[in-house]
């Protein structure tokens, strides 16, 4: 059996100003640090193997500061091309790594056009209705953007050939990453419908908690230990 942990980044700078952000690479605001701290006291007992964010400052900063809670003994250590950085990369044999890998494909949907833009103002402007729909629906575009879909259709193939793999290992993995990856990857691991998916919203700073065994996932409640 192993854990698979998912954690959306904290709030950000501009979470905080309501702005579609995307890609835009914003740094967590003070309430988003506290979250990921609260969230590494939920997860202190958790002893990950392997970490994976995005490579956007957010998703990493969560990672590295709920990680400080941990009391599992490891040093989290943000992996780089061993190629180029081989001598830089390799630590002291006595030192228990936690291996943190930046994934580009766990990056936020990319928001087009929107980003930078308020989100309260767009609605006003395009109806909100219409801002809904590109904020939550599975098939329709923002502006220049990228669908849920299309989130989904990057996200999914890196989730099933090198997260699956390792959780069959019976690897313990903390995925810290966004609204909308994350989206994508609990509608594939609880086949959540492409109406359904509209409702679904993840909460900044709140880790969901899932076993996996035989195959499965089993999502664990929040107060469950670990
Ligand atoms: O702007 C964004 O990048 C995302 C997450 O903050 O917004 P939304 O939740 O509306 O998809």
């Amino acid at each position: 059996m192993a854990v698979l942990v998912l954690l959306r980044h904290g709030k950000s700078m501009w979470n905080k100003l309501n702005l579609f952000t995307g890609w835009v690479d914003v740094p967590l605001a003070e309430e988003g640090i506290d979250e990921a701290l609260k969230a590494g006291e939920r997860l202190k007992n958790c002893c990950f193997d392997e970490v994976y964010t995005s490579v956007l400052i957010r998703s990493i900063q969560t990672a590295m500061i709920s990680l400080s809670k941990n009391k599992c003994g490891k040093i989290p250590i943000i992996q780089h091309n061993e190629g180029k950085m081989k001598d830089w990369a390799n630590m002291p044999e006595n030192i228990p790594v936690l291996p943190v890998y930046e994934i580009e494909e766990l990056n936020e949907r990319y928001y087009g056009n929107l980003q930078g833009l308020n989100k309260q103002e767009m609605a006003e402007k395009f109806g909100a209705e219409m801002v809904h729909r590109w904020r939550r629906s599975y098939d329709i575009n923002p502006p220049g953007g990228e669908s849920l879909k299309d989130n989904y259709e990057r996200t999914i193939p890196f989730f099933k050939s090198t997260i699956i793999p390792k959780l069959q290992e019976g690897k313990n993995i903390l995925i810290s990453a966004h609204g909308n990856s994350l989206r994508a990857i609990v509608k594939f691991i609880e086949n959540i419908s492409d109406n359904d998916i509209p409702k679904f919203e993840i909460p900044t700073g709140k880790p969901l908690i899932y076993d996996y065994k035989n195959g499965g996932f089993i999502k664990k409640s929040d107060d469950e230990n670990d």
